[in-house]
């Protein structure tokens, strides 16, 4: 089966004239996304971490229990759909009686779906599924994870800081995983200048799910009462 990899590689090797064909392509990936956003009918929460976690460590727990605080806050909880935390956060919504959503990419020695999702759509491209995440999200929480969980999280954080989305919450779960980044970020790169104090602060810190759960429901609730949600 061709995959997204497949896919970008061809695309940048592409004469011009063959480009327009597969940019129909990539722009019916997010027309399709987008559709599938539009079912989830309440506010939602993306949760992102380590696909490589399993059943029975602290980070599945933690990110199980999570979800299915939000779901019992009335939040859907989006994910990648794939194996780890993402199957975790699924998991516990569904147990919780939430509204579980997956967006799932093709790779090349993919495991598929978790069976713990009521919406789905499987993307062949990682840009597409990440906008999804965005669109779909009032805010993120961020489990211990690898480069696919940077990639995120720093995608959500360069578009609120560049104020191409809203100041939507960005949580970090479990401190003494995150700790060596923002003490980096900190020493270095606000040291230098390279980020604000400003941007700093828009990420929570917290090992509770309850407290995480609250940073974004709450959030959310005050810009309902501002009318801005
Ligand atoms: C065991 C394994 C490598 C499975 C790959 N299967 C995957 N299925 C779905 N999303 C994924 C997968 N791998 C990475 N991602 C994306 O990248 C993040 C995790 O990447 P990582 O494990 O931190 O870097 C997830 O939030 C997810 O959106």
């Amino acid at each position: 089966m061709s995959n997204g990899g497949e896919l970008d590689r061809r695309l940048l090797r592409r004469r011009h004239e063959a480009l327009a064909n597969d940019v129909s392509l990539i722009a019916s990936e997010f027309l399709a996304g987008f559709q599938k956003v539009r079912e989830i009918d309440r506010p939602a929460v993306s949760i992102f971490g380590s696909a490589r976690v399993l059943e029975g460590s602290a980070v599945y727990e933690r990110a199980r229990e999570t979800a299915a605080v939000f779901a019992r806050a009335g939040f859907a909880v989006v994910t990648g759909g794939g194996p780890g935390v993402m199957e975790a956060a699924n998991r516990g919504c569904r147990e919780a009686g939430g509204l579980s959503v997956g967006f799932n990419i093709e790779l090349p020695h993919e495991q598929g779906l978790n069976p713990y999702c009521d919406l789905s759509l499987t993307f062949k491209h990682f840009y597409a599924r990440k906008t999804m995440f965005v669109k779909a999200a009032e805010g993120f929480v961020i489990f211990p994870g690898g480069f696919g969980t940077l990639d995120e999280l720093f995608e959500a954080l360069t578009l609120i800081q560049t104020g191409k989305i809203g100041s939507f919450p960005v949580v970090l779960f479990d401190r003494g995983y995150w700790a060596p980044m923002l003490e980096w970020i900190r020493a270095r790169m606000l040291e230098e200048g390279l980020v604000s104090a400003v941007d700093i602060e828009l990420l929570h810190v917290t090992d509770d799910p309850a407290e995480a759960a609250d940073c974004v429901v709450s959030r959310y609730e005050d810009r309902l009462d501002e009318g801005s949600a």
